[in-house]
């Protein structure tokens, strides 16, 4: 399906998404785990050294930057950590505070989610940072993921404190020099890698978010 007729040569949204799927899917598991070891320590700092305790982060899978050093990171240092479950059929995100990974179990997509028997919903809560996957980044806040919506529609659900900030997590090598972004897509504050923590400067945390 053509998207536009006046940028035949564009790569559209989904050849971008396969393309950028591919190229991780292709990083070794060597590099994915030092990559991920030393972002998760890049995030452990920024939480630190920003007082920041409240988070909502993810559990990895597939070939994602594994986030469990960061899990572990919020556990030991008893951060209230909010993780998401995904209903399929609203495309909807709902946050659990999960105080273990005993807390987690098998769900949407065969992610590991939180287990809503032992882990409450935390339906009004709004977390102070905000980790978000993805398949790709750019150096603006642009993300693209895996297409479902879900993080824009919880992002226009405005369930983020005044200030909180919203940060990709992934590989430098997931970095491109433009994800193309509609008008349903959130800019994301900052986005970490391996090489570290980088702000983005078009959507200034306390500016309008479209
Ligand atoms: N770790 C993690 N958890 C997450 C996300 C994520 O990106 N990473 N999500 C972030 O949103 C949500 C899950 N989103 C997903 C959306 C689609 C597919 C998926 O498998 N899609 C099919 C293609 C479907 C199609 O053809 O449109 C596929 O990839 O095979 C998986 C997860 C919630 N939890
Ligand atoms: N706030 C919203 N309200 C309603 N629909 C939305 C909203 N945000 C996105 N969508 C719809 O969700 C679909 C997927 O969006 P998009 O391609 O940006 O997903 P993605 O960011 O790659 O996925 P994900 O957030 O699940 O990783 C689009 O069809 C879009 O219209």
């Amino acid at each position: 399906m053509m998207e536009s007729g006046s940028a035949k040569s564009a790569e559209t949204k989904r050849e971008l998404r396969r393309r950028l799927l591919a190229l991780r899917d292709g990083l070794s598991a060597a590099e994915r785990a030092e990559a991920s070891r030393l972002a998760c320590r890049h995030a452990a700092e920024w939480i630190e050294s920003s007082g920041i305790r409240s988070v909502m982060a993810f559990v990895s899978f597939r070939s994602e930057l594994d986030t469990s050093e960061l899990l572990e990171f919020c556990w030991a240092r008893g951060l209230r950590l909010l993780l998401p479950r995904a209903d399929i059929g609203a495309k909807r995100l709902a946050l659990h505070a999960v105080r273990s990974r005993d807390e987690l179990a098998p769900g949407a997509y065969g992610i590991l989610e939180p287990d809503p028997g032992r882990a409450a919903e935390a339906p009004d809560e709004a977390p102070e940072a905000v980790f978000v996957p993805g398949a790709g980044f750019d150096r603006c806040g642009g993300r693209i993921g895996y297409g479902g919506g879900y993080y824009d529609r919880f992002r226009a659900e405005a369930r983020d404190a005044a200030g909180g900030r919203w940060i990709g997590l992934g590989f430098a090598a997931q970095l491109v020099p433009q994800v193309p972004m509609e008008p349903h897509d959130a800019a994301l504050d900052g986005l970490i890698t391996e090489l570290g923590l980088v702000w983005t400067n078009t959507h200034p945390p306390e500016g309008g978010r479209s």
